[in-house]
């Protein structure tokens, strides 16, 4: 069992960086607590990986510790840290049976053979492998070869933690889901910190309670699914979580609004106050198209817009409109009356987000 500390840490691949874009993690600190289930969600070439490896100490971080329940590991080898990784690939030893694959973490530590087969049993029950057991490694599917490898991980009573990268990569897609459930019921039996990457926000908001967003080697924002899709705490969050993403559009910070050309629009004083405290002259304005209301007919308070086009996605449709020459996306649900030529729309205050140089805004509490 284990809680993971990352404190200061940084990770370069170059002999000679010089600037922020030449490290793949850019200065982290970052604690998963001890029996968490939680995703590290980002895109490709992020950092996600290199993070993973670094846990497992299979990569030494050039700067920064890594800590396990407050004790330095920097300097052990993967074998001392008692973390167990999945790869995308399901590494498993072809030629030896189910069985001996689950056994062989256990034989190596020299656990006495009935221990062995009692935990063997067990874990093989809990990944309904049970009838499997006997079978040679190499006639197995995709899915079942990465049983077999979580397997592997959670044989030993002394693993802290399991650390997924990207594990469901090469399985069948009707099989994803089933491995998914099968995931977050291990996390339920057995109290283990599991950390699961991905970049795919489905996988990871099924299976993580909370998410870690990474993006260009820093972790963004860490919070449950919905406080990232309602919250995003930088653009980036915004753009990624949700289909479509969060409409972004600049505006000038004005006297008592934010302007967009030819339209003004109100916000709470204490952020426009907060803005103008960093001296900013220009901010960005993010709203989802979920939070993006649509009026059925004219309507004082909201601005008039052009309709782009409508598309129709079965449950839902969604409205491609230009505001201040900004092209929007706003969700009308099934029985919504869809406007044509020109619609009326307003951004409710409390889903308008204010950014500046990427991050959010926020009134500080009183
Ligand atoms: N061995 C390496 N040598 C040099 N650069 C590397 C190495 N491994 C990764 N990088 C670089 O470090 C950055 C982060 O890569 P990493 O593989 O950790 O990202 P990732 O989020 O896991 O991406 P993916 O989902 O594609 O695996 C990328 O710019 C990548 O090109």
């Amino acid at each position: 069992m284990a809680e993971i500390t990352l404190n200061a840490l940084a990770h370069t691949y170059s002999d000679a960086p010089s600037k922020p874009e030449d490290y793949a993690i850019r200065q982290m600190q970052h604690v998963w607590h001890q029996g968490g289930a939680y995703a590290l969600l980002g895109p490709s070439g992020c950092g996600k990986s290199t993070l993973l490896n670094i846990i497992s100490g299979l990569l030494e971080p050039s700067d920064g510790e890594v800590l396990f329940d407050g004790k330095r590991v920097n300097e052990l080898k993967p074998e001392e840290r008692n973390i167990a990784q999945v790869f995308q690939f399901p590494v498993v030893y072809d030629t030896m049976s189910v069985y001996d694959n689950l056994a062989f973490p256990l034989r190596n530590i020299g656990v006495p053979e009935h221990k062995i087969r009692s935990k063997v049993l067990e874990v093989a029950e809990i990944l309904e492998l049970s009838d499997q057991l006997k079978r040679k490694a190499k006639g197995l599917s995709a899915d079942q070869k990465q049983k077999v490898s979580m397997g592997r991980g959670l044989v030993r009573d002394d693993v802290s933690a399991i650390l997924f990268d990207e594990p469901l990569t090469v399985i069948d897609p009707q099989l994803k889901w089933k491995l998914r459930r099968k995931l977050k019921q291990i996390h339920e039996q057995f109290n283990i910190t599991m950390v699961y990457v991905t970049h795919d926000q489905l996988e990871a908001s099924t299976f993580a309670d909370k998410i870690a967003v990474m993006y260009q080697g820093q972790i963004v924002q860490f919070g449950t699914p919905r406080e990232l899709f309602e919250h995003p705490a930088h653009t980036f969050v915004g753009y990624f979580i949700g289909s479509p993403g969060m409409n972004f559009l600049e505006a000038e910070v004005g006297e008592d609004a934010l302007i967009f050309g030819e339209h003004t629009l109100n916000i709470d004083p204490k952020l426009l106050a907060a803005l103008k405290a960093q001296n900013a002259t220009s901010a960005t304005v993010g709203i989802r198209p979920e939070f993006v209301h649509v009026w059925d007919g004219q309507n004082v308070d909201a601005f008039k817009v052009d309709v782009d086009f409508v598309e129709d996605l079965g449950t839902y449709k969604i409205l491609t409109f230009t505001f201040a020459g900004v092209s929007m996306k706003a969700r009308l649900s099934e029985d919504q009356k869809v406007p044509e030529g020109k619609a009326f729309v307003s951004f409710p205050e409390q889903w308008t987000k204010i950014y500046l140089n990427d991050y959010l805004v926020e009134v500080p509490h009183d």
